[in-house]
C-alpha cells in the first residue's frame, strides 16, 4: 500500500541533509562554548546560534508540510480504495471473508495518521545520531568505538524483543476482529438477544469476556514490554554516561578535557535515542496495519469484469438464456450445495414465479441470475450475447432481496421530490399516510418489515429497468395486502410491460404467473406454464 518513490526519497534527503548540518551547528556551539572555546564566546555568536534554531524551524515546517501531505494522500486515497475495492468485490469475496474485515481495514488505515510524526521524528533522531557520533569519532575514535558498542548493545537487546512483538501484535488485531463481529451481532441481533437471557449470558461469558479478557492481556503485555525495553534504553543511557565519567578517562582512553563534551553529546543524543526506540512500536504497528491492509486489497481483489460497469444506456430487454450453468459456493468440495446444471429461457413480459423447498437453491439462482454471483460453468446470454453481460445484467434488472435495505441517503440517480411516479406508487403501496411528503428522509426513516419491502418495492420501479426480481417479498405483507399483492399489483406490473421473477412460498397465488419453475437440490425440477390452476397443482406437486 505504502511505495516510496524515487522522488519521495529525494525529498527527505533534501530535507535531511541541511537539516544535519543546521542541527550539527547547533551542538557543535553548544559544545564549543560550554568548553570554554574563545572562538565561540564572542555575541555574534548567539546570533549564529538564534539563525541555526530560526532555519532548522522553518526547514521542518516545510517538511512535514510535504510528509502531512504525503501521509494524507496515503491515508485518505486509500480510504477511497478500499470502498471501492469492496464496493467492486465479488459477492463471494465478502461472504468468504466476512464483512468484519472492512470495517478492520478502516481502523488499520487510521494508523497512517501518525505518520508524519513518526517519518519526522525518526529522521530527525538517526540524524541527530549520527552526527553525535561523528563528533564523538573526532574527539576520540577509541571512545566512540566504545560508546557505539554500548549503544548498539542496549539497541540489539531492544530489536530482538521489538522483533518478536510483531506476531503478538498481529494476534491481537485478531482478537479485535474477533470482537467486532460480537459488536456487530448486539447491532444486529440485538432483538434476538433482549428474548433471551442465555443467549445475552453465553455471548457475555463465553465469547466477549474471554475476548476481551485475552486481548486485554496480551495488549497489556505488549504495552508492558514496550514500556520495559524504552526504560532499558533510557538506563542504558546511563551507564554509557558512567563509562564515560568513570570508565574512559581512568583508562587513558579519553582526555579529561573531552569528557565535558562527550557526557553532553550523550544527553543530547539521548533524546533522538529515546524516540527511535519508542518510534519502533510505531513502525510495527505501520508494518503490521500495512500487511494486513494488502491482504484485504488482496482477498478483495478487483476481478476484470466487475471494474467499469456502468450503465451506459438503457437496454432494452428480450431473452436471458442460461445454458448449462453451475454454481458451486466451494469449488474445492463437490460434495457441497451446487446450483445446477440450470438450462432454461426467460422471455420478456413473462411472470415466472420460483418456488421450491428451503435450500433448494432459489435464492442461490436469483444471485447467478443477476450477475451477483458469477456461475462457475456454463453460459447465460442476454438477448442473444453472452460475453461481458455482466453490466448489462445489472442495468436491465432491479431487485428486492429477502433482507432488504433502505440505504440512509439515495445512492440512485431518481429523484423522488416532486416525483409524480413516486407519489402515485405511495398510492398504490398504501403507504401515504405513513409517509406524509416526497422528501428523502420522510422516504428513509425507520418502517415495519412490510413497510420497508413495499417501499424498496418503490425505489426498485423508480430505477425504470425492465425485469423486476423479487425475493419473497410477500412473505412479509399482511394477507390482505398479499392478496393485493398478487391480484392487482402483479397485473399492474404486467401492463407496464415488466418482466417478473418472485421466489415465493404463496402457493395459494401460484396460478397468478405465467409460468412456474421449480427448484429441488439445486435443480430445475419442475417447469411449467401456468394453464388453469387444477392443472398447475397436478403437474408441480406429482
Ligand atoms: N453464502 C453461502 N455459502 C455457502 N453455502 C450457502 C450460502 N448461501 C446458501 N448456501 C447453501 O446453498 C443452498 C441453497 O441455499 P438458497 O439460499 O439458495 O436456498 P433457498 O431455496 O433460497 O432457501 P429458502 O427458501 O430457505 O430461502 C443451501 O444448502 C445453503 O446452505
Amino acid at each position: 500500500m505504502i511505495r516510496l518513490k524515487i522522488k519521495n526519497i529525494v525529498y527527505i534527503i533534501l530535507y535531511a541533509l541541511p537539516n544535519t548540518i543546521l542541527s550539527f551547528g547547533i551542538v557543535y556551539i553548544i559544545n564549543n562554548v560550554l568548553s570554554g572555546n574563545q572562538a565561540f564566546l564572542g555575541d555574534h555568536m548567539g546570533i549564529v546560534f538564534l539563525a541555526l534554531i530560526g532555519y532548522t524551524y522553518l526547514l521542518n515546517i516545510v517538511f512535514q508540510k510535504w510528509l502531512n501531505k504525503f501521509a494524507f494522500d496515503v491515508l485518505y486515497d486509500n480510504e477511497k480504495k478500499i470502498f471501492n475495492q469492496i464496493l467492486s468485490a465479488p459477492m463471494r469475496s465478502l461472504e468468504r471473508f466476512g464483512s468484519k474485515r472492512f470495517l478492520t481495514a478502516v481502523e488499520d488505515l487510521r494508523t497512517f495518521s501518525q505518520l508524519p510524526y513518526t517519518v519526522t521524528h525518526t529522521v530527525n533522531s538517526v540524524l541527530m545520531l549520527v552526527l553525535c557520533l561523528v563528533y564523538m569519532f573526532s574527539l576520540s575514535s577509541i571512545s566512540a568505538l566504545i560508546v557505539i558498542g554500548l549503544i548498539a548493545i542496549v539497541a540489539a537487546c531492544y530489536f530482538v524483543v521489538i522483533n518478536s512483538m510483531s506476531s503478538q501484535v498481529s494476534t491481537l488485531r485478531e482478537y479485535n476482529e474477533d470482537y467486532y463481529q460480537y459488536v456487530g451481532d448486539v447491532i444486529d441481533g440485538f432483538q434476538e438477544l433482549k428474548l433471551s437471557f442465555f443467549r445475552r449470558t453465553n455471548l457475555m461469558n463465553k465469547f466477549l469476556v474471554p475476548n476481551r479478557d485475552l486481548a486485554k492481556k496480551l495488549d497489556f503485555k505488549i504495552s508492558y514490554i514496550f514500556l520495559s525495553v524504552n526504560l532499558i534504553s533510557q538506563y542504558g543511557l546511563y551507564v554509557v554516561i558512567a563509562v564515560i565519567l568513570f570508565v574512559l578517562p581512568g583508562m587513558g582512553i579519553l582526555p579529561r578535557a573531552d569528557v565535558i563534551s562527550y557526557v553532553v553529546i550523550i544527553m543530547f543524543v539521548s533524546g533522538p535515542i529515546n524516540n527511535l526506540i519508542n518510534l519502533q512500536q510505531m513502525y510495527t504497528r505501520f508494518i503490521v496495519a500495512n500487511s494486513r491492509i494488502n491482504r484485504f486489497l488482496n482477498d478483495f481483489k478487483l476481478l476484470a469484469n466487475d471494474v467499469n460497469l456502468e450503465v451506459t444506456e438503457s437496454l432494452e430487454f428480450e431473452s436471458l438464456v442460461f445454458k448449462d450453468v453451475y454454481f458451486y459456493y466451494d469449488e474445492e468440495n463437490k460434495e457441497s450445495f451446487a446450483l445446477g446444471p440450470i438450462n432454461l429461457e426467460i422471455k420478456k413480459g413473462e411472470t415466472i414465479f420460483i418456488v421450491g423447498g428451503n435450500g433448494s437453491g432459489k435464492s442461490t439462482f436469483i444471485n447467478a441470475l443477476t450477475g451477483i454471483y458469477d456461475p462457475s460453468m456454463g453460459e447465460i446470454a442476454l438477448n442473444g450475447k453472452t460475453e461481458n453481460i455482466k453490466g448489462d445484467l445489472q442495468n436491465i434488472i432491479s431487485s428486492v432481496f429477502t433482507q432488504n435495505h433502505i440505504f440512509s441517503n439515495n445512492y440512485d440517480n431518481y429523484k423522488i421530490e416532486g416525483n409524480t411516479f413516486y407519489n402515485e406508487w405511495l398510492e398504490i403501496m398504501k403507504l401515504k399516510e405513513v409517509v406524509a411528503d416526497d422528501k428523502e428522509e420522510s422516504a428513509r426513516r425507520g418502517f415495519s418489515k412490510g413497510q420497508s419491502k413495499r417501499m424498496s418495492l418503490i425505489f426498485a420501479l423508480l430505477e425504470e429497468k425492465p425485469i423486476i426480481v423479487l425475493d419473497e417479498w410477500a412473505a412479509d405483507q399482511d394477507p390482505q395486502f398479499r392478496k393485493y399483492f398478487y391480484e392487482e399489483l402483479i397485473p399492474k406490473l404486467q401492463e407496464m410491460g415488466k418482466t417478473i421473477i418472485a421466489v415465493t412460498h404463496d402457493d395459494a397465488y401460484f396460478h397468478n404467473a405465467n409460468r412456474i419453475i421449480k427448484f429441488d437440490y439445486g435443480q430445475i425440477v419442475r417447469d411449467v406454464p401456468v394453464i388453469s390452476r387444477q392443472e398447475l397443482t397436478e403437474s408441480l406437486w406429482q
